[in-house]
């Protein structure tokens, strides 16, 4: 069965729980309050940078899968040498700005490759495309790309794809086009979501839980909709039954 298959899933594989917080003791005391429903968290820059390896592998011990979204952006020698030390950590997903091009793109997934120990699962190497706190406006008159946000989130998608990725962080309104272009198992991973009625907070293209698995999302990446909800492990228990029930 492929990724975009949508018979017989258990959605709690695919929501990644994004623990922005400030220190191992934070994420630990968040973790307490997802009551082990959680199985993939993503770790960003915030959390990595206080406290490194050892918190990733106290949560590779927990048996938590583990976005490391750490959103590399540089030469390619530079990204393709931390590649293979983010690959020897064992996380299962990390990721990288397709911005930086095909080149540091390229780099990254050879050694990638070359770092992978014997028995070792290959990491999901995903890039980065179009900030989901980002618009047409700020795009335009900020960044000074005189392109769509979709078109844009379509060029880097195309050109990850072409350059050995396996899939783009975008918001879930780009799916579809995304799919479209480079094919069903091409991977997309989707923050921006929130539950109806809730502020965006900094965000800019967002749907909920539902109206992005309906656009072909494979995962979410689920922040303040569940860490700052009065009970986390309540409100993700929540979005995990209504996404299963879509599809069994
Ligand atoms: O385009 C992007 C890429 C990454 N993110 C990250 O996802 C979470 C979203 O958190 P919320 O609280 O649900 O808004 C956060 O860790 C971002 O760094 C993103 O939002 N958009």
């Amino acid at each position: 069965m492929t990724l975009t298959e949508k018979k017989s899933i258990d959605y709690r594989d695919r929501i990644i729980v994004a623990l922005d917080v400030k220190s191992k003791t934070e994420a630990l005391e968040l973790l307490a309050r997802l009551e082990n429903q959680v199985k993939f968290v993503k770790v960003g820059m915030e959390l990595f940078y206080a406290e490194g390896y050892p918190l990733i592998e106290l949560l590779k011990k927990r048996n938590l899968r583990i976005f490391l979204d750490l959103k590399m952006h540089d030469i390619p020698n530079t990204v393709g040498r931390t590649t293979a030390q983010l690959t020897r950590l064992g996380v299962d997903m990390f990721n990288l700005h397709v911005a930086g091009g095909s080149k540091m793109m390229e780099e990254a997934r050879n050694q990638m490759e070359r770092a992978l120990i014997a028995r070792q699962e290959r990491p999901l190497l995903i890039g980065v495309t179009q900030l989901t706190s980002t618009d047409e406006r700020i795009l335009r008159e900020e960044i000074g790309i005189a392109k769509s946000v979709k078109e844009i989130v379509l060029h880097y998608a195309k050109l990850a794809k072409k350059s050995g990725l396996d899939g783009v962080v975008s918001s879930a309104l780009e799916v579809k086009s995304v799919k479209e272009a480079c094919g069903p198992s091409f991977l997309t991973v989707t923050p921006g979501i929130r539950l109806a009625g809730e502020s965006a907070h900094d965000q800019k293209r967002i749907t909920t839980p539902k109206q992005a698995i309906n656009l072909g999302s494979d995962y979410l990446v689920i922040g303040r909709s569940i860490t700052k909800a009065e009970n986390p492990a309540k409100t993700f228990e929540t979005i995990v039954n209504s996404l299963n029930k879509l599809s069994n």
